[in-house]
This record gives structure tokens, C-alpha cells and sequence, in this order.
């Protein structure tokens, strides 16, 4: 039985899309994250706008790639502002180029006054004038709802923030944003000190709330055991918990939560569902991870959308 304002899937897919004309656009509240669980809308109008202002990388796992995939497979339409070019793959960064704070500038006036995004995730900003450009584009268009992943070095070892930007990031983001989601590495350089536990993440977390965020999650997918992040609003602490996935391919885990939790947030959730909802979506991107390339593979990004088997 289709639901009201909704046809059964003309190709047959495990899935439901809207009835032409219909002005009901809703990513299933009922679906467990196992089961497919976008309903998309095709009507004009209504989608909910998300932008990623992150780096390029060419081989598709993390950066703008990976959040413009997430955003898809949460039914929002996706936008970028990239803020570098990385020649990159499963193996590691061949090579990076920055593009200019001007053009970075550019390209958020000519997003802002037009298709004004319902939530933004910022990931990487490479340096200090970029990250400057940045917090003025984010200040002059008055924008809310930022999802901060304080990238700094990938997976590979690669620093895709200079060292020396550190600071700026502190000073110039975190207060801006509704959120900040480092992993441990990330919050030890942001504190000044190793994160070796769950105590460690919770006392790093607030301190990053006192350089001015609203929230902070420290993910904890480097510790062992199940794959715990750590989430304080201020006023609470919770424990966000999933099983851990024996797997290698986690290119780009980050950059699909983080692009993960601004979809939600767009699609009208609370902070703390967003990021539970981020959380279930990440859980499954990593199990269906896909075994591709010579190196540390990328997450699956439509493991949640059934198309077409051949
Ligand atoms: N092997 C894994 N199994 C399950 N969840 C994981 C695994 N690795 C990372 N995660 C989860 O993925 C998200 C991203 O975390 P992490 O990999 O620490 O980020 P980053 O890519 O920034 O280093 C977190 O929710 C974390 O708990
Ligand atoms: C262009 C670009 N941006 C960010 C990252 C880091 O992404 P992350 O999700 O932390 O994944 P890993 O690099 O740790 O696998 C990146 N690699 N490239």
C-alpha cells in the first residue's frame, strides 16, 4: 500500500517515491537503518538545501565527493564551496593546491544569495586566510546550523590543515558553529593534550564547548572496543554507541558523519536525533564498505538505497 501522497516505486525497487504534484517530501520516520529508507521527492520546491564547503578528493571517499553522495542518499540537494584540491586516492595524497580565499568568498556569495542552505558542514580549510574567509562568509550571511569536522590529517598521514592553522580554527570557527566533531587526534591538538580514553573525551569536549561551539561530539572511532563517541551539549553527556566494524575501509568516515548529521539537521531533526540518525547512517556505510582501490577503501554512501541489481 503506497502512502498518502506517495506511488509504489515504478522500477520495482524496495523503496516508495511521491505521487506527481505531491507537495509531501518526508525521509522515513519508520525505517530501522537497515531497511531502505528514502522516499524521495521529485516534486519542485520543497527539497531541503545543504552545502559542504570541504576539499576535493579526486578518488571520491571523503571531501566534497563523500558529503554530496551523503547528502543524496538523505534526499537533500546538495551544494559545495571547495576550499582545496587534493590528488588523492585509497592510498594516500599525492598533492594538494589551495584555491584562493577570494574564490572561496566567491563561491559562498554566490550560494547564499540565491539557494540558501538549510544546514552547512564545514570539513577541510587547509589555512589561516581561507578559515578567515570563512567565519566572514559565515558572519556577513548571518548563517546557522554549521557542522564543524575539524579536519587535520587524513587517514593517510597527510596534513590538509597547516599545523600553524590550528589556532585560527579555534579562534575563528568553533564559535560559530552548532557543532564540532572532532575525532581523538583532532580534539588532543585542539586541547593540547592525548585523548586515550572516554574520561579524556568527555573533559575534551568541554573545553571545546568553552571556545564558543553549542555542542561538541569527540568521535572515538580510533579507540578499541565498540565504537563510542562522546556528545555534550553543555548540559549533558551522552554516549552515542555503536558495534565496531572489522573492516579497513573507512576512508572517509568523517566527512560522511559530519555531512550526515547537516542533512538531518536540514531535514528538520533535533541536534541530538541528528546525530543518532548520523550515527546509524555511518554504522551502515562502514559495514557495506566497499573493497575498491589498493589502500584503506571508502565508506558505501547508498548502502541504505536498494538500485537496481543486475
Ligand atoms: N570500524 C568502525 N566501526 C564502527 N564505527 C566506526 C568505525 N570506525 C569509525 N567509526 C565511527 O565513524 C564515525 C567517524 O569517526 P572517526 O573514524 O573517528 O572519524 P575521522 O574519519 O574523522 O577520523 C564515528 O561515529 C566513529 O565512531
Ligand atoms: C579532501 C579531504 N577532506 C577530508 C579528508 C579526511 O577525511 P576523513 O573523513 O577524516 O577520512 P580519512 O582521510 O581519515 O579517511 C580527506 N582525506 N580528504
Amino acid at each position: 500500500m503506497a502512502e498518502r501522497g506517495f506511488v509504489p516505486d515504478p522500477l520495482n525497487l524496495n523503496r516508495v517515491m511521491p505521487a506527481q504534484g505531491s507537495t509531501f517530501y518526508e525521509v522515513c520516520k519508520k525505517c530501522s537503518p537497515e531497511q531502505v529508507s528514502i522516499i524521495y521527492y521529485f516534486g519542485g520546491g520543497h527539497m531541503k538545501l545543504v552545502l559542504t564547503i570541504a576539499g576535493s578528493d579526486s578518488g571520491g571517499g571523503a571531501g566534497i565527493q563523500a558529503d554530496l553522495k551523503t547528502f543524496s542518499a538523505h534526499g537533500v540537494y546538495g551544494m559545495s564551496v571547495i576550499t582545496s584540491i587534493t590528488a588523492q586516492n585509497t592510498m594516500g595524497v599525492l598533492g594538494i593546491e589551495d584555491v584562493s580565499p577570494d574564490m572561496v568568498y566567491l563561491q559562498m556569495k554566490a550560494i547564499f544569495e540565491d539557494l540558501y542552505p538549510d544546514a552547512v558542514k564545514i570539513g577541510m580549510v587547509s589555512n589561516e586566510d581561507i578559515i578567515k574567509m570563512i567565519a566572514k562568509g559565515l558572519k556577513d550571511y548571518n548563517v546557522k546550523n554549521v557542522v564543524l569536522d575539524p579536519v587535520m590529517i587524513s587517514k593517510s598521514g597527510s596534513y590538509l590543515l597547516k599545523p600553524e592553522a590550528v589556532e585560527a580554527l579555534k579562534k575563528e570557527l568553533i564559535s560559530l558553529s552548532l557543532v564540532v566533531t572532532p575525532n581523538l587526534m583532532e580534539a588532543g591538538e585542539l586541547i593540547g593534550k592525548e585523548i586515550k580514553n572516554i574520561s579524556d573525551m568527555k573533559e575534551a569536549a568541554k573545553k571545546i564547548l568553552d571556545f564558543g561551539a553549542k555542542a561538541v561530539i569527540v568521535k572515538g572511532g580510533h579507540l578499541t572496543g565498540d565504537a563510542l563517541d562522546v556528545f555534550y551539549d553543555g548540559k549533558e553527556f551522552y554516549e552515542i554507541t555503536s558495534e565496531r566494524i572489522d573492516t579497513k575501509n573507512t576512508h572517509g568516515t568523517g566527512c560522511t558523519f559530519s555531512s550526515a548529521i547537516a542533512a538531518n539537521i536540514a531535514l528538520g531533526y533535533d541536534l541530538v536525533e541528528s546525530i543518532k540518525r548520523a550515527k546509524a547512517y555511518i554504522t551502515g556505510a562502514i559495514k557495506h564498505s566497499l573493497a575498491i582501490g589498493h589502500g584503506v577503501g571508502p565508506t558505501n554512501h547508498f548502502w541504505n538505497i536498494k538500485i537496481r541489481e543486475v
